[in-house]
C-alpha cells in the first residue's frame, strides 16, 4: 500500500472510543507520530451500540476522576475539535430505597464533593421535582447529579477522531492487525496493508483484546482476563408527554438510575431507553461451542427481552410513562467485563514498552479519561493519580477462564451493587491455598482472597452468624466486631498467630544487586541480619512501593511485599534490571506465619533451634528450625507487639502450626491485624501509600537518605519539595467512633473547607479509640488540631495525634 505507514513512536489497536481518545491525548501531548488501527470502521467493536451516558458518579476514587475529568473535556470538545455532537447534560437521579443505599450516596457525595463536583443527596419529594414523571412513595430518597448526561458515542468518537488528525496524527480503518513480532527495541505490528514497526504498542481492541493479547504471549503476555457480556437496553416510541416536557424546561427529562433494582432510563429523543443489569446474564463467546467470531463488526446478539421481564416491569411501575411508549427497537451487544468491572488501563503485564486499555463496561463515560490516563503512562510511565484499581497487574495467574467467567456473571448482575467494607464477593474464591487452610477453617476461619490467596480474615466461634447477609452493611457493628475484639485481646495479652500467606516474595541476585536495588530506593539498605522497610519512590517522589528488604549479601537481595503487589513490583525490577541481575519471584515457595504477642518468644523458645531469640526487633536469623522444621525468623510484627514472621517451606507449615497451636497460640485474622497496625500508624499499600502522594507528605522522611551515595528516583523532585516546602502532610487522627467507620477518601473538613481525605480508618480495640489515618493540609497538621470527617454525611469530631504511634508510642513491646 502506497501510502500506508512503515514506522510509528507509538501504534494503536483498536478505533473504540478508548482507542481513538488515547490517540487525541497523545497527539494533543505532541506525540503526533502516532498510529491508530482499527479492523473495520471506527466505532465497530461495543462503541457504536453504546447507550452513551455519561455519569460521573462512581463507587472507586480513581474511576470517579476519570469520569469527571471525561464528562468535562465531553463539554467542550465540540467547540475545540469543531465537530458538532449531540450531548445532552440532563442531571440525573438515582433512586435509593434502603438505608444503606442511602449512606452509599452520602458517601460517595461527598467524594463527589472532595473533587470538585456538587452531587446532592435528596428526600422523595426533591426527586420528584427534578423529574415529575417518577413515583416516589417507597423510596427513601436519592441523589442528584446535575452534570450527568448522556451523549452520541459515534459522534464523540469522530470528534476525537478529528482531533487527533488535526494534531497529526494517522487513523489506519479496515486495517485489521494480523500478527505481532519484536526486532529488538521495536515492535513490528502486521497488517495485510503492510508491516509498522514502532516503540510503543498499545491493546484497545475492546471485547478483542483477549484475541489481540493472544499476540503477545512469546513476548511474556499472558492470557488477558475478560469475559463478553451481553448488555440489552431497548428503545421505546416516542412520547407527546417527554416532548412537551423538553419543550417547557428547555432540557430532556433527567436521566433515573434504580441501583436497588439494576437498571438505567433515560430519555431518548422523545421516546426512552431502558438498560437493565440482570441477574440472569448471559455471557458469549465462553466456550468452544461458541467461539467468537472472526468479525463481529455493527453486529448484535439476538434479542432477549425475556431475561428483562422482571426490570420491564418495576420500571413500569416506577415511571408508568413508560407502559405508554412499547418496545421499538431492542439493542443487544456486547460488553467486555474485566472480573471486577473495572477497566483495564496500563502497562501490559510481562511485556515491554506495550499498554492495554479495555474492558470498559462505562467505556463512554470513561473513554475521555481513559485516554488521558493511558497517554501518562506511554508518555511518563506514570500516571496524574493513582491508577491502581485499574491497573491490569491486579490480575495475576489465578485469574483463569473460570474465575474470569463466575466474577463477570457476578459482576455483571450486580453492577450498582453496594461494595460493603466486609462483605467478600462469593464467586471466584478457593483459587489459592496454603497448607494451612484445612487447620484455619477448623479453627472457625471466615476467609478473604488477596491476590487469589484464602487468608483468614476473622474466626467465628460455635453458634456465631456467618451469613453473608450479616456482612452486608456499611456499619462496624456485626458480628465479626467482636470476634475481632476477642482476637486483639489474645494477642495484647498473650499470643497469636497468622498466616500471611501470598506475600510476595522477589529475589534480585547476580553481581551489582545490591546497588541495583539501592539505585531504586530512597531508603538505606540494612546490613545483613537486619531488615528495614524500604520506599521506592517514582520520577516525581510519588509513592510507587513499600517492600521489607535483606541484603544477604552483595549479589543476593530479597524483598517482600503486599500479596496484591506481586507483579506490579516485580515490574519494577525486572523491567530496569541491567544485564547480569536477574529478578525471580519465589512467592509460592515460602509460607509467613506471624506469631505475635508479649508471650511470644517464652512460647516460642522451646520449639526453636539454631535461632537467637534475643537478637534485637528488625533481626534476621535465617538458619534455623522451628518445631523440627527449617525456617528463618524474622523479628517483626505489623501488628506492634513483641513478634516474629516464621518463613518456612509450604509444607513445613503444617507441624509449625501444631506446635504453636499445642502450645496456646491463638489464631487471629486480617481484621485484627487491620485493627492494630491502624493504633501503630503503619500504613497500608494502595490505601495509605500510593502514587497521590509523595513520601514527604506521606510523613516517611526518617525512610528517605538524601545523603546515600546512591542516586534514586525522584531525588530531585522530593528535595525540591523538601526546600519549597509540601502542601499536605500524613496525620493520625482520632474521631468519634460512631457506628462505622471512615471511608476511603471520606473527605476531611476544617470549617468550610475540605482539607484532606482519610486513607484508611477502623477502630483500635487496644486504644479503645476509633483511628482515622489520612492526609491533612499542611498548616492544619499541629497535635490537637479539631477537625470533621464525613462519614457517610454525617461530620465527625476528629483531633490530629502525635507524630507517633497511638499505641506504645516508644515501641516498648516490639522491642521486649
Ligand atoms: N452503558 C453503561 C451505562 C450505565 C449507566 O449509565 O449507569
Amino acid at each position: 500500500m502506497a501510502d500506508f505507514p512503515t514506522t510509528a513512536r507509538v501504534v494503536i489497536i483498536g478505533g473504540g472510543v478508548v482507542g481513538t481518545s488515547a490517540l487525541f491525548h497523545l497527539a494533543r501531548a505532541g506525540w503526533t507520530d502516532c498510529v491508530l488501527l482499527e479492523k473495520n470502521e471506527l466505532t465497530a467493536g461495543s462503541t457504536w451500540h453504546a447507550a452513551g451516558n455519561v455519569p460521573n458518579f462512581a463507587p472507586n476514587w480513581a474511576v470517579m476522576n476519570m469520569q469527571r475529568y471525561g464528562a468535562e473535556m465531553y463539554r467542550g470538545l465540540a467547540e475545540d475539535v469543531d465537530y458538532p455532537m449531540n450531548y445532552h447534560v440532563t442531571g440525573a437521579i438515582r433512586l435509593a430505597h434502603t438505608k444503606e443505599r442511602m449512606q452509599e450516596f452520602e458517601k460517595i457525595s461527598g467524594q463527589a464533593w472532595a473533587q470538585g463536583l456538587t452531587m446532592d443527596v435528596c428526600t422523595p419529594d426533591e426527586l420528584k421535582e427534578h423529574n415529575p414523571f417518577i413515583e416516589t412513595h417507597d423510596l427513601a430518597g436519592g441523589l442528584w447529579d446535575p452534570l450527568d448526561g448522556d451523549i452520541d458515542p459515534a459522534q464523540l468518537t469522530q470528534a476525537l477522531a478529528k482531533g487527533a488528525r488535526d494534531a497529526g496524527a494517522r487513523i489506519e480503518r479496515f486495517s485489521p492487525v494480523t500478527g505481532i513480532d519484536r526486532d529488538g527495541d521495536e515492535w513490528i505490528v502486521k497488517t495485510d496493508k503492510g508491516d509498522i514497526r514502532c516503540e510503543f504498542v498499545v491493546n484497545c481492541a475492546g471485547y478483542y483484546a483477549q484475541r489481540v493479547g493472544e499476540m503477545f504471549k512469546p513476548f511474556g503476555g499472558r492470557t488477558v482476563p475478560m469475559v463478553v457480556m451481553s448488555h440489552q437496553y431497548f428503545l421505546t416510541g416516542q412520547l407527546p408527554e417527554l416532548e412537551a416536557f423538553t419543550k417547557e424546561r428547555g432540557q430532556k427529562m433527567p436521566m433515573i438510575r434504580d441501583p436497588d433494582i439494576s437498571y438505567y432510563l433515560r430519555q431518548d429523543k422523545h421516546g426512552l431507553n431502558l438498560g437493565p443489569y440482570e441477574r440472569n446474564c448471559k455471557a458469549h463467546w465462553v466456550t468452544p461451542e461458541d467461539p467468537m467470531p472472526e468479525d463481529f463488526s455493527f453486529q448484535l446478539y439476538p434479542d432477549d427481552l425475556e431475561r428483562l421481564e422482571f426490570y420491564i416491569e418495576d420500571a413500569m411501575e416506577r415511571l408508568p410513562l413508560l407502559g405508554e411508549g412499547g418496545v421499538e427497537r431492542n439493542i443487544n451487544g456486547p460488553i467486555p467485563y474485566a472480573p471486577d468491572g473495572l477497566p483495564m488501563i496500563g502497562p501490559m503485564p510481562g511485556v515491554k514498552n506495550a499498554f492495554e486499555a479495555h474492558s470498559f463496561t462505562f467505556g463512554i463515560a470513561q473513554g475521555g479519561g481513559a485516554g488521558k490516563v493511558l497517554s501518562e503512562w506511554i508518555m511518563h510511565g506514570e500516571t496524574e493519580i493513582d491508577m491502581w484499581s485499574c491497573d491490569p497487574r491486579r490480575y495475576t495467574d489465578y485469574a483463569d477462564h473460570d474465575y474470569c467467567l463466575s466474577k463477570a456473571l457476578e459482576t455483571y448482575g450486580h453492577e450498582y451493587a453496594m461494595h460493603f467494607p466486609h462483605h467478600e464477593w462469593p464467586a471466584g474464591r478457593d483459587k489459592k491455598h496454603s497448607t494451612l487452610h484445612s487447620r484455619l477453617q477448623d479453627a472457625g476461619a471466615q476467609f478473604g482472597a488477596y491476590n487469589g490467596w484464602e487468608r483468614a480474615n476473622w474466626y467465628a466461634k460455635e453458634g456465631e452468624d456467618t451469613s453473608e447477609e450479616s456482612t452486608q452493611t456499611w456499619g462496624r457493628n456485626g458480628r465479626w466486631e467482636v470476634a475481632v475484639k476477642r482476637e486483639v485481646e489474645a494477642v495484647t495479652t498473650g499470643c497469636g498467630m497468622l498466616p500471611i500467606t501470598g506475600f510476595s516474595r522477589i529475589k534480585v541476585e547476580g553481581e551489582g544487586a545490591k546497588d541495583f536495588v539501592d539505585g531504586l530506593t530512597a531508603s538505606r539498605l540494612p546490613n545483613p541480619d537486619r531488615v528495614t522497610l524500604a520506599y521506592f519512590p517514582d520520577s516525581r517522589g510519588r509513592i510507587l512501593t513499600e517492600t521489607s528488604v535483606m541484603v544477604h549479601s552483595d549479589t543476593d537481595v530479597g524483598l517482600i511485599t503486599a500479596a496484591t503487589a506481586q507483579w506490579h513490583d516485580f515490574e519494577i525490577f525486572s523491567r530496569q534490571a541491567p544485564e547480569g541481575i536477574s529478578v525471580t519471584d519465589h512467592t509460592t515457595e515460602v509460607e509467613c506465619l506471624l506469631v505475635t504477642g508479649p508471650k511470644a518468644r517464652d512460647i516460642l523458645a522451646p520449639l526453636v533451634e539454631g535461632h537467637d531469640l534475643s537478637k534485637p526487633w528488625l533481626s534476621v536469623s535465617m538458619d534455623g528450625k522451628v518445631a523440627g522444621q527449617d525456617a528463618a525468623m524474622i523479628r517483626v510484627s505489623f501488628a506492634g507487639e513483641l513478634g516474629w514472621e516464621i518463613h518456612a517451606a509450604p509444607d513445613a507449615m503444617p507441624a509449625i502450626w501444631d506446635a504453636l497451636a499445642d502450645a496456646g497460640v491463638t489464631p487471629f485474622g486480617m481484621y485484627a491485624l487491620n485493627s492494630m497496625r491502624l493504633e501503630k500508624g503503619y500504613r497500608a499499600w494502595k490505601g495509605d501509600l500510593s502514587t497521590d502522594y509523595s513520601l514527604l507528605e506521606g510523613g516517611l522522611d526518617r525512610f528517605i537518605k538524601f545523603d546515600k551515595e546512591a542516586d534514586f528516583p525522584g531525588k530531585a523532585a522530593l528535595l525540591a519539595e523538601k526546600q519549597a516546602g509540601r502542601k499536605k502532610g500524613f496525620v493520625t487522627m482520632v474521631m468519634e467512633a460512631g457506628d462505622t467507620d471512615a471511608p476511603y477518601m471520606a473527605p476531611v473538613w476544617h470549617g468550610d473547607e475540605i482539607v484532606g481525605e482519610v486513607t484508611s480508618c477502623g477502630m483500635g480495640y487496644r486504644t479503645g479509640k476509633c483511628v482515622a489515618l489520612g492526609m491533612v493540609r499542611v498548616d492544619l497538621l499541629a497535635v490537637g488540631t479539631e477537625l470533621e470527617i464525613d462519614v457517610f454525611g454525617k461530620r465527625q469530631k476528629a483531633v490530629v495525634q502525635e507524630d507517633e504511634p497511638m499505641f506504645d508510642p516508644k515501641n516498648e513491646r516490639i522491642r521486649a
